[in-house]
């Protein structure tokens, strides 16, 4: 034991020579150069390459970093032993994270990566326009060289993605709105937003299951379907039309498409826009994965006819048929075009971004230049009527708890028989079973009252004016027979051509479709 100590006191007594030797003859240049060559060595010979993806980026908080973060976060759940955890802004879940020089390993493709998260005290603060944190953070990557060529080319982009996919699962859709008019925030962002809390789903919406379903497959094709849109050279988006009289369901149906597919939805407000550029800076602004709304889109602006410009269908800015005086704003010239909403939503710039829908809604289809309608803006048209029996039924189960089998027979069979012709809006019926839910049966055949006592009035109604009818035709037949002097003009008749869904008593609206 003695001779042990004996002979390691000596080889330390001449490691400490061998030093103060080196010290002497190699100045400290010259080490660092040589520990530099000896590294640079080292790398030539390892089998492995590193990335280190640090936190910030100069100044800029560094994306890549963020999402590895997030996209790690998937795996450290289940593998780690200690993990930090973080719940964001606007976030409803907790991600896990990995913590101080904790390593994991992954594969992509057959290669597998290492990724170690390096937590530093940062040394000295040095100069720089924001605060920078006390520690610096990164992920170091590990890759074995042969497979340099695969990480590069896509692994990162599936980071990325990944990364997105999570953060978009995990935080609550935004719903934004551009009510501040043409302001911008001080990032220079136009849209404002709140957290979308909207509970409508198709499963509450009440509308005929088989058009139900052809829309939830419409829209499940449209957001599986980009390489389908690359190879047919269109833009990755779609146009909805919703239309109906007020309380179908259009703005549930809205939320219940964001619900579905995960998006979020840029609200606007056309009122608010002054100009197309400001409209192209809106929709530049808008993220993919979007629906973008406009709702009652024939009372934002007066979209008869866009010939009525005189200046074509591509001339951004111009002037043209915005009915200032019937808007009750002063026409400056300085208003958007329906060729500049044509453009928005079928232009070159309509695509900037992608998976993007555009959805429009409207009490009066008939309103509506064709342009608008035509399909690659508005791809389909979808009514929102009164409500149907299958509708009925989704209601009373929604709002009551009643499967169809626990209804009594003739019981249905009464609200079969009057719901078509009562034309009662599901809003309507949703009211009435709101109020009397908590006696399920009573609230049943309360609504049947309610439906049997509009199909009541609405044929005492129809039998008041096809007597009504008679009367003007006899009237008329009798003026004919016997013209006055002064008097030679049929009397003005109701145009049924243009009945709208409201009946025609809406005059204002025939005269402008025609
Ligand atoms: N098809 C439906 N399914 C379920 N609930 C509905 C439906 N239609 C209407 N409702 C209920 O009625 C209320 C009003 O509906 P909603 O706002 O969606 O109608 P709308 O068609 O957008 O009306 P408007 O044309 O006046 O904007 C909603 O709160 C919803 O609960
Ligand atoms: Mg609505």
């Amino acid at each position: 034991m003695k001779d042990i100590w004996t002979t390691m006191a000596s080889m330390m007594g001449v490691w400490a020579f061998c030093q103060s030797i080196l010290h002497i003859v190699f100045p400290p240049d010259f080490r660092f150069a040589s520990l530099k060559f000896l590294h640079r060595l080292f790398q030539w010979f390892s089998a492995y390459i590193y990335y280190d993806i640090t936190e910030i980026d100069g100044v800029n908080t560094n994306e890549l970093y963020n999402a590895v973060q997030l996209y790690l976060s998937a795996s450290a759940s289940v593998s780690g032993t200690r993990l930090s955890l973080t719940r964001g802004l606007n976030s409803s879940s907790i991600t896990f994270g990995l913590s101080n020089n904790d390593r994991l390993v992954d594969s992509y493709k057959g290669a597998a990566v290492e990724w170690e998260h390096i937590v530093t005290q940062r040394q000295s603060q040095s100069f720089s326009w924001r605060p920078l944190p006390e520690e610096r953070r990164g992920f170091t990557l590990r890759v074995k060289k042969k497979n340099k060529q695969v990480i590069l080319d896509s692994y990162l982009d599936f980071v990325m993605e990944k990364a997105n996919e999570i953060r978009r699962k995990n935080q609550d859709r935004l719903l934004y709105t551009n009510s501040r008019g043409g302001s911008l925030d001080a990032r220079g962002h136009p849209w404002e937003s709140v957290p979308f809390k909207h509970p409508s789903t198709f499963e509450t919406l009440a509308i005929d299951p088989v058009k139900k379903a052809e829309i939830m497959a419409d829209l499940v094709d449209f957001a599986n379907g980009e390489s389908f849109y690359r190879r047919t050279g269109r833009a990755w988006k779609r146009g909805y039309l919703l239309y109906g009289p007020p309380g179908t369901g259009k703005s549930s149906m809205i939320a219940a498409m964001a619900n579905f597919l995960g998006y979020d939805i840029y609200d606007l407000e056309l009122t608010e826009v002054n100009t197309n550029s400001e409209l192209r800076k809106l929709l530049m602004k808008t993220s993919s994965k979007s629906i973008i709304v406009i709702e009652d889109i024939d009372c934002s602006i007066n979209l008869a006819n866009r010939n009525t410009t005189g200046s074509g269908a591509n001339s951004g800015g111009q002037r043209n048929n915005y009915d200032a005086a019937s808007n009750g704003i002063e026409d400056d010239g300085n208003s958007i075009t329906l060729s500049g909403l044509l453009n928005f939503t079928d232009g070159l710039w309509s695509c900037c971004g992608s998976e993007k829908i555009f959805l429009f809604t409207t009490n009066h289809i008939e309103k509506l230049d064709p342009a608008l309608l035509r399909s690659g803006r508005m791809d389909m048209h979808i009514h929102m009527s009164y409500c149907s029996f299958p509708a009925l039924k989704i209601l009373l189960k929604n709002y009551l708890g009643f499967q169809e089998d626990e209804l009594q027979k003739e019981l249905l069979e009464e609200l079969e028989c009057v719901i078509d012709e009562a034309e009662m809006t599901p809003a309507d019926i949703s009211e009435v079973l709101i109020k009397k839910r908590r006696d399920k049966n009573n609230a049943v055949r309360e609504l049947l009252v309610e439906l049997k006592n509009r199909v009541g009035r609405k044929r005492g109604k129809s039998r008041e004016r096809n007597g009504d009818e008679i009367e003007d035709e006899e009237q008329e037949k009798r003026a004919l027979d016997s013209p006055k002097d002064g008097c030679d003009q049929l009397p003005e008749t109701c145009n049924k051509k243009n009945e709208g869904e409201n009946g025609c008593d809406d005059s204002d609206n025939i005269d402008e479709y025609d």
